[in-house]
């Protein structure tokens, strides 16, 4: 018994070695990340698979996600959604809150340094080329607003961007950096740490809990302040979830209507990623017509 306890003190006192680790890279990286090179600002012959490229990317994104892999537990999980249900940040609409977003540079993001405005812009403008319905190209516009967590109490980028997976269960080999993931608390409590862990196989992806960040934020003030379809929800909840979406992990939990939820947000992908590389839209010669169709479907000033 005493050396079990001791066992798992050590085990402890290496995972905070590690977080610190990572803050000491963190600080040292401070400012790089919005160091981007010029040219590689917008490039339309881009290949589409040269996008997502994790092994080559910018030291910043792999500092990014190693914090971010040793911070999100499961109890940071239960407590950042308590917050988010105990208090309204703030009211404004969709529109003040895109350009509030507009000083934004995601960390995480290998492919984009331009601000999320333009992103948001790219990707709806996308959408409206390939004639997609009208709540669709809203969606784009919108899927990112999440991101203002940044500005109300979030405690860095990691608790706010970056590629989502579940936590309280095993971490999947199918997420980018998967080694990180021994830095988590969570990695050493066997508990959590199998398949299925504290959820059950079926039980639906709407009862796990994704790693929280923009995704969840967003859906959650979405859910029940706008008439966008169900289908936009799912984009908007799930855009980040690529080890699910892109490469197929955590299929034991899906259910009855999560097939239909992949579905969407498959479609919603390309727009979101390939459009990066489009060239910046002008904020002023939109703004009427998505004006439009926020009036539509998300109209007046949200809680947010
Ligand atoms: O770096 C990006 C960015 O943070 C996106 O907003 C998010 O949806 C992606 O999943 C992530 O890879
Ligand atoms: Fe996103
Ligand atoms: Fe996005």
């Amino acid at each position: 018994m005493v050396a079990v306890t001791a066992t798992r003190g050590r085990e402890l006192d290496a995972t905070s070695d590690k977080i610190d680790e990572v803050n000491v890279l963190k600080g040292q990286l401070k400012g790089d990340a919005a160091a981007f090179d010029e040219a590689s600002k917008f490039d339309e012959t881009k290949e589409k698979e040269t996008f997502r490229n994790y092994e080559d990317a910018k030291d910043h994104v792999k500092v990014f996600y190693a914090e971010q892999h040793a911070k999100q537990t499961l109890e940071f999980n239960l407590k950042a959604r308590e917050k988010f249900h105990s208090e309204t940040r703030a009211r404004m609409t969709i529109w003040e809150a895109i350009e509030k977003l507009d000083t934004l540079i995601d960390e995480s993001d290998p492919d984009t340094s331009l601000s999320q405005i333009q992103h948001l812009l790219q990707t709806a403008e996308a959408m409206r080329r390939d004639g997609k319905p009208d709540w669709m190209q809203l969606t784009g516009l919108v899927h990112d607003l999440g991101k203002l967590l940044c500005f109300y109490g979030a405690e860095g980028q990691w608790d706010v961007v970056g590629d989502t997976f579940v936590v309280g269960c095993k971490f999947s080999d199918k997420i980018i950096y998967p080694a990180t993931f021994e830095a988590n608390p969570d990695y050493n409590n066997p508990k959590l740490m199998t398949e299925n862990g504290i959820y059950e196989a079926g039980c639906g992806l709407d009862n796990v809990l994704l790693s929280w960040g923009h995704d969840e934020y967003l859906y959650n003030v979405l859910k029940d302040q706008s008439t966008l379809p169900k289908e936009a929800l799912s984009m908007i909840r799930y855009h980040s979830f690529y080890p699910w979406h892109r490469e197929g992990a955590y299929r034991h939990f899906m259910r009855d209507g999560d097939e239909e939820q992949l579905r969407a947000v498959k479609a919603f992908n390309p727009y979101d990623l390939y459009s990066k590389s489009d060239n910046p839209p002008s904020v002023t010669e939109l703004k009427p017509y998505y004006m439009s169709l926020i009036d539509k479907y998300i109209p007046g000033v949200l809680d947010w």
